[in-house]
């Protein structure tokens, strides 16, 4: 990689739109907060959880993210999942994430919504008052779950609207296709939330069409099976609906079968609004940067399509246009250092 590029991607700041924050917990934060909670895993070792992330498909690495969350009990536990990613991404220039959580998988184990939502949002809050880093909370619903615990879900979410900015849909995509969701939804929007979905990871680009009609999602999660339909591709790149996508999620998942089957060049040439992002960062091996990087390396990409994706990283978020100005203004500055270095 050349040294402009590697710098690029180290320095220039982003934001993360597409992360799971059940999906960044360390297998060594998991076998400490298993002791200190009680929890019996089926792991001896580090080396043994890392061994078991060998997955043929999106099921499989969702039955050890359950199997990993359980240890998940108490509001610090919450806490330092959170903390524990944000000084990560700190390190790789992240200034700005959106991220997902899956409030379903810890209630149903009775652990309250509070908990979970305590743990978020205070460390978020010290992370924007000691790293500078702000950040909206997508609440996701479990699609593989009834419609009714969706709702009781987003009823919880009511109580703590100052927290929770948007509703996203994730967990397995086929065979629960957005019409069952297309009530919750509605009421969702109703109630402010702003809608997004994970459309066209292992799903169609039917399902894609659905969630922008039915759904009325304003952005896409992976949407990797849209660019199958022509007109559908079309329609994403007149509206500029964003695309979060996720690289090595995809290949580690096996929706590509290696990295240079990545779409994000595809996607960024027929003019969508494209952006790279990490998903469950610690089960597939790689964070943020690691993305920008997979993709560089393994795609047909030029150092400016490196600025051209933190741009869009921005472009694509739903902090206020004065704040995604100061974002991209801040990318000019690192763009214009490393051309005079
Ligand atoms: N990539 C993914 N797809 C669907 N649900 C998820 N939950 C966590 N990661 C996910
Ligand atoms: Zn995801």
């Amino acid at each position: 990689m050349s040294d402009l590029a590697s710098k690029l991607i180290d320095n220039l700041p982003k934001a993360e739109l597409h992360l799971h924050i059940e999906g960044t917990l360390e297998p060594e934060m998991m076998l400490r907060l298993a002791k200190r909670n009680k929890i019996s895993l089926p792991y001896k070792d580090v080396e043994d959880v890392r061994k078991a992330y060998e997955f043929d498909c999106l099921q499989d690495f969702l039955d050890l993210y359950y199997l990993g969350m359980s240890v998940l009990l108490t509001e610090q536990d919450f806490f330092d999942l959170t903390w524990a990613y944000l000084e990560r991404v700190h390190q790789d220039g992240l200034t700005h994430v959106e991220l997902f959580f899956d409030p379903q998988a810890h209630t149903d184990r009775g652990v309250s919504f509070e908990t979970v939502l305590g743990g978020l949002t205070s460390a978020l809050e010290q992370a924007q008052r000691e790293m500078g880093i702000s950040s909206k909370l997508i609440m996701c619903f479990l699609r593989h779950l009834p419609e009714e615990q969706a709702f009781d879900a987003l009823e919880c979410a009511c109580k703590h609207k100052e927290h929770i900015f948007g509703v996203g849909l994730d967990s397995s995509e086929k065979g629960f296709p957005p019409p069952l969701f297309e009530r919750v939804f509605a009421k969702a929007r109703e109630e402010g939330f702003v809608p997004v979905a994970h459309l066209g990871e292992e799903g169609t680009a039917e399902n894609v069409r659905e969630g922008l009609d039915l759904l009325k999602v304003e952005r896409v999660d992976h949407g990797n099976h849209a660019l199958d339909d022509p007109a559908l591709t079309q329609r994403l790149a007149e509206a500029q609906t964003p695309l979060t996508m996720c690289p090595i999620s995809n290949w580690r998942l096996k929706g590509i079968p290696t990295l240079a089957h990545s779409p994000v060049k595809k996607a960024m040439d027929a003019g969508l609004l494209v952006t790279v992002n990490s998903d469950d960062p610690s089960y597939f091996g790689g964070y943020l940067n690691d993305n920008y990087r997979a993709v560089y390396e393994h795609l047909p990409l030029v150092e400016k399509d490196l600025v051209t994706l933190a741009q869009n990283s921005f472009k694509a978020s739903f902090l206020s246009d004065q704040e995604k100005q100061i974002q991209l203004d801040a990318i000019d500055a690192i763009v214009e250092k490393h051309r005079h270095e």
